[in-house]
Order: C-alpha cells, then sequence, then structure tokens
C-alpha cells in the first residue's frame, strides 16, 4: 500500500476517463440523450472495462459515453469538480490530471477553448473545497488526426497560464508520433512540459521518437521500453520517468498478466518508474488497488512500492520549492 505518510501522486490520471457511471446517468437524463442503459447496473458494462479488452482501441471506446453526455460546459465543469472529489477521497495529495479538451467538446459541438476553461474552473473550485493539489495536462487526441489536435492545442494555448503540460494520447499505433513534430514543436515553445504515451500498443521505437522528436520528458505506460536495453539505461541516466499503470496495462492487453509487467526490472534499473491508475472509473479501480493488489501482483517488494511511491513527486511536473511545499503539508 502506499504511504500516507508521505506524498501520495497520481501523475497519469486521465479526467476524461473517470467520468462517474452514475453522473452519465444523470447527464443523460438532463440533456435528454438516449443511452444505452437507464440503470447503473445496465449501464456499467457500457462505460467500464469489466472483462480484459483484445487491444488498445476497444479499451478506448469505453470512455465514449463519458463524453457524450457532456452537453454544455457546465457539465464540463461538474466532471472536473468530481474527479477532485474523487482524487481526494482515493487518499491523493497531488494529481496531475489530464484531459482531451476536443474529444469532450466533439459530440455536441462545444467550444474547445471554453471546455479547458470550465475544466479549470471545475478544478479550482474542487482545490479549494479538498484540500488537494492538482495541475492539468492538456491531450492531443491522436485518433482525430492532425489537424483535430492543431484544435486542441489551440484551446490549451488560449489557456497557457492554467495548463502544466501536453499529452499524446490514442491510437498509437494508427497514428504515429511522427505525424505530430509542429504540434509538439509549438507547444514546447509556449513553456508547456511534455509527456507522451508511447510503447503502449507501438515498440520501444515510439519512445526514443517522442523523446528525440517530441521533446518527452516523461512516457506515458513505455511497457515496451523493455525489449530495448539501450532504452532503459537512456531513460535511466536521462531521469526520464515512465507513469505505469498496471491494471491499464492488462486491460488493454499490452502485458500478458502483473506477473509479466516490467516495472520492477524497470525500478531495478534505476529508471524513475510510477505507479498511477489511467482510467479509474472506466477501469473500475482506483490508486490503493494498484498499489496494494496490482503492484505485489508485478513482483514489487515493499521497498520498490516505496520507491514508486517517492519517483512520483520526484517527476511530477513542479518546481524543487513545490515538491517541498508538498511534502510539509503532507507531514504537517
Ligand atoms: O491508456 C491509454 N492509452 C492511450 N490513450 C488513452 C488511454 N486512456 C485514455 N486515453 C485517451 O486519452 C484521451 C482522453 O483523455 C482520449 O483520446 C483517450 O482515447
Ligand atoms: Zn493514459
Amino acid at each position: 500500500m502506499f504511504d500516507p505518510s508521505l506524498p501520495v501522486t497520481d501523475i497519469h490520471r486521465h479526467l476524461d476517463g473517470n467520468i462517474r457511471a452514475q453522473t452519465i446517468l444523470d447527464l443523460g437524463r438532463q440533456f435528454n440523450l438516449a443511452l444505452p442503459a437507464s440503470t447503473l447496473d445496465a449501464l456499467r458494462p457500457h462505460v467500464q472495462v469489466v472483462e480484459n479488452q483484445p487491444d488498445l482501441v476497444s479499451f478506448l471506446n469505453k470512455l465514449d459515453w463519458g463524453v457524450k453526455v457532456l452537453g454544455d460546459l457546465d457539465a464540463c465543469r461538474r466532471v472536473a469538480l468530481e474527479n477532485v472529489e474523487d482524487a481526494a477521497r482515493a487518499g491523493i495529495h497531488y494529481a496531475e490530471l489530464r484531459f482531451s479538451p476536443g474529444y469532450m467538446a466533439m459530440t455536441h459541438h462545444l467550444p474547445i477553448a471554453g471546455v479547458v476553461e470550465a475544466v479549470i474552473d471545475g478544478i479550482k473550485v474542487g482545490c479549494q473545497k479538498y484540500n488537494i493539489d492538482v495541475r492539468l495536462i492538456g491531450i492531443m487526441s491522436r485518433t482525430f488526426g492532425e489537424e483535430a489536435c492543431l484544435r486542441e492545442l489551440e484551446g490549451l494555448l488560449a489557456h497557457r497560464d492554467h495548463i502544466t503540460a501536453v499529452d499524446l494520447a490514442g491510437d498509437e499505433l494508427g497514428f504515429p508520433g511522427s505525424e505530430f513534430l509542429s504540434h509538439f514543436n509549438q507547444a514546447r515553445d509556449a513553456g508547456f512540459r511534455v509527456t507522451v504515451h508511447a510503447g503502449e500498443a507501438a515498440g520501444p521505437e515510439s519512445i526514443w521518437q517522442a523523446i528525440r522528436e517530441l521533446g518527452a520528458e516523461r512516457i506515458g505506460h513505455g511497457v515496451k521500453a523493455i525489449e530495448d536495453r539501450a532504452l532503459m539505461d537512456f531513460l535511466a541516466e536521462h531521469r526520464i520517468g515512465i507513469e505505469s499503470c498496471l491494471t491499464s496495462n492488462i486491460q488493454t492487453s499490452t502485458v500478458s498478466s502483473l506477473a509479466h509487467h516490467p516495472l520492477k526490472q524497470f525500478l531495478e534499473h534505476g529508471i524513475l518508474a510510477t505507479i498511477n491508475t489511467d482510467d479509474p472509473a472506466v477501469q473500475g479501480i482506483e490508486l490503493a488497488h494498484e498499489y496494494q493488489h496490482a503492484a505485489p501482483a508485478a513482483g514489487l517488494s515493499a521497498a520498490q512500492i516505496r520507491q514508486a511511491q517517492e519517483n512520483g513527486l520526484a517527476i511530477a511536473f513542479l518546481s524543487d520549492a513545490e515538491r517541498t511545499a508538498i511534502r510539509n503539508r503532507v507531514q504537517a
């Protein structure tokens, strides 16, 4: 389990992959939408992974109902606020919540910059209410192509003071990182930090690409780094952290079983690897489950679990002064 006397972080957590099933029902009613079911139990298999999916894209489809019910900007504000409440309830002191404003805006043609603003609002209210620190990461959803990602970037740039980093997520095999060079050049020029989903569906070359061409300072999942010794050395040497999401990797069939997950080897190699959720509501898990059940099943010792927890704050997109402030707050 995580040690609650040390900072507990979740630095890979999709806000739009964590929309409560009850909220999907509520918003469906509010906007008069035809949902696939009208009770929580009947809705669950449509919005939650109840059995492992054959691949990443099948898994990602489970997120769709959550964003289809976002009928206006208030709905976006609501799910952002609920995300802060969920993170606080999960025992998290510091969360980096990521979201794809274009994906959230898509069904009801909401203004993308408006979605970004609504999410910022909801997070701000939540942080005051629940005594937790949150930073936001803006996602460009590669699944919808270069143009759509440019519009997401524009929406994020319109509120750049409240967005810490950018990420590329979605269908890694169908939309390689090489199509997004100009997006990341622009993002880095604007001062955004960079993390990229890489080496989840595609191989180690996708991780090298993210680092060398997109400027990734951290890697989401990064599972396939295990196939490339030189890459493992590089990650350790350059302190490029890995945001591991154990249960997610099983549910997407990225890894065949927890016993085969490379996280333990990453830690043994001196890589700053961390334990995170990914899409908690869609996955039906929370951070405690990942520390208590998934990490031991992946073979991590108690010392390695603690190391992974410490790595979370170490690679968080914070200044050293901000890291110290969080440490002090948790210890107080
Ligand atoms: O595990 C994952 N791998 C890749 N992309 C993901 C994962 N979880 C969610 N998204 C993607 O992130 C955006 C919403 O935040 C969507 O593009 C969704 O497909
Ligand atoms: Zn993710």
